[in-house]
């Protein structure tokens, strides 16, 4: 499990730690591993550190002090380092010791061009609201030439704690994350603007509360979903009712069925229009058709507008998945349920719940919306798109780490339902259920795909394949 915490979290954590230790002492621990890091990234890129070209964007705050601390670790190890100084106020100590170890301060961008390595130090989790219009010009032309961006803490202009991207933002090739991770490197846009990710350790773990957000891993994975006992049977492993498909849709219902069938349910039950249902055994001759009692429920893929007796289903005390038009009923939910909208039905719902909101501002802060429709509604909210989000009613909060984007296909969240239901059967919590099958969706959605589109056919015969892995505890 890898955990992101909130900024303020973050601060408090540091003026506990910094308090007990001499002053400097945690920029010098960051400076280091990012130093470390930048000198790793030039050796691979270009064969050895010695003689490359490094510039420093740096702006007012600390994070301009890390990158000029960073600086002076690579003018030591013979990197030219140049400083472009985008305030008239910068961190006295780090200029100074860049200057000692031999750096410089400039005012031309034309150096940009010429560098390997530009430093993003212009600010980290003490701005607000996008770059300023001159941090922004000199970024584009930092990334218009061939260096590698890395970005100290978090590229500047991104919000560290919701993921948004108020305008003009860093695009790096790799952040060298402060101490430790931010929600915000997470979650989309924020997450595409940081490349790869890295902690840099300060020791600040001891001191920190509860996370943000999580990220589970394969073995995480694996320790939420049982393995079937020696006692088990069909009933035990657990039975998932599928209401799904329509006339309009039958396709939703063979695609959500195999997803409940493949994601491990020791029964299915289907539940729905006639000729959905014989579409279904066509392709499913192990799912039963008719109501029946089971452990978990699926409704709403391609359903349309639920009608009463959808109605009545959403009513009953099972554990219950639901999906599309249906996330509206979450109010009639006997049990507790999982509600699975993408970023429209999601507006949708808050909409229908008085809430002004339009599906753009639901796109730029995810996990805001997403907390605030499972506060809302009491259910678990896992909000479909470029960065999957699991929220519980309680705040609990997890990033999928495993999607594509070739998985924004027809069909993909219909056998993404199915996985979820089987695990609500399969014993799982809602918050559980939902970012494993989130999990495993999105490996086998990866496993399918191969870099090339993917279709939901494919992505249900890659499931088989992802739950191995989950069982072996690895990760492609
Ligand atoms: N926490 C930790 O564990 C550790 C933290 N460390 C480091 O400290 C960093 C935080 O430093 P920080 O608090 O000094 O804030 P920081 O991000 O440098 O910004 C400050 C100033 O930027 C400005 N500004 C604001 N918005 C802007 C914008 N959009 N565009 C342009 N400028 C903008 C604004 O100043 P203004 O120009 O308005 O006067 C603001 O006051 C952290 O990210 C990490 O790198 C590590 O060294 C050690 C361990
Ligand atoms: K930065």
């Amino acid at each position: 499990m890898r955990y992101a915490y909130a900024v303020d979290d973050v601060r408090s954590a540091e003026a506990a730690l910094a308090a007990t230790l001499p002053p400097g002492t945690l920029m010098e621990r960051a400076s280091a591993g990012m130093a470390a890091a930048c000198l790793r990234l030039l050796r691979d890129a270009r064969g050895g550190a010695y003689g490359a070209r490094a510039v420093l964007l740096v702006g007012s705050g600390d994070n301009g002090g890390d990158a000029l601390f960073v600086g002076a670790r690579l003018a030591r190890r013979g990197v030219r380092v140049a400083a472009l100084l985008l305030s008239e106020r910068v961190h006295e100590a780090g200029l100074a010791a860049l200057l000692g170890a031999g750096g410089r301060v400039t005012g031309s961008l034309d150096e940009l061009d010429a560098a390997d390595l530009v430093l993003d130090g212009i600010v980290g989790i003490g701005g607000r609201g996008g770059l300023r219009p001159e941090a922004a010009r000199v970024v584009r032309r930092a990334e218009a030439g061939g260096a590698l961006l890395v970005a100290v803490d978090v590229p500047s202009g991104v919000d560290a704690d919701t993921g948004e991207v108020a305008g003009d933002a860093v695009h790096a090739d790799l952040t060298l994350c402060a101490g430790v991770l931010k929600p915000g490197l997470l979650v989309d846009p924020a997450a595409g603007c940081a490349g790869l990710v890295e902690v840099v350790g300060i020791g600040l773990e001891p001191l920190l509360g509860a996370p943000a957000l999580e990220v589970l891993d394969a073995a995480d994975v694996g320790e939420l979903l049982p393995e079937p006992g020696r006692e088990s049977d069909k009933y035990r492993r657990g039975v998932v009712g599928v209401s799904a498909g329509s006339d309009a849709y039958p396709g939703a219902a063979v695609l959500c069925a195999g997803g409940a069938v493949r994601g491990g349910a020791g029964m299915v039950r289907y539940l729905g229009p006639e000729h959905a249902g014989q579409a279904v055994l066509a392709r499913w001759p192990e799912v039963v058709v008719g109501d029946g009692r089971v452990q978990a429920r699926v409704v709403g893929p391609g359903i349309g507008e639920p009608d009463d007796g959808v109605r009545e289903l959403v009513s009953r005390p099972e554990p219950l998945v639901l999906d599309a038009a249906s996330t509206r009923l979450h109010a009639l939910v006997g049990g507790s349920a999982l509600l699975t909208p993408h970023a429209g039905e999601l507006t949708a719902l808050l909409q229908a719940d008085g809430v002004e909101v339009r599906r753009e501002d639901v796109e730029a802060r995810r996990l805001h919306w997403a907390r605030q429709a499972a506060a809302r509604t009491g259910s678990t909210v896992l909000l479909k798109g470029s960065t999957t989000l699991v929220v519980s009613p309680d705040g609990r909060a997890r990033a999928n780490p495993t999607g594509t984007s070739w998985l924004a296909t027809a069909g993909s969240g219909d056998v993404l339902a199915g996985l979820a239901g089987a695990f609500l059967a399969r014993g799982l919590d809602p918050f559980d259920a939902g970012a494993c099958a989130a999990w495993v969706h999105g490996l086998a959605g990866r496993l399918s795909s191969g870099g090339a589109p993917t279709d939901a056919g494919r992505l249900l015969d890659a499931v088989p394949e992802a739950l191995r892995r989950v069982a072996a505890g690895q990760r492609s």
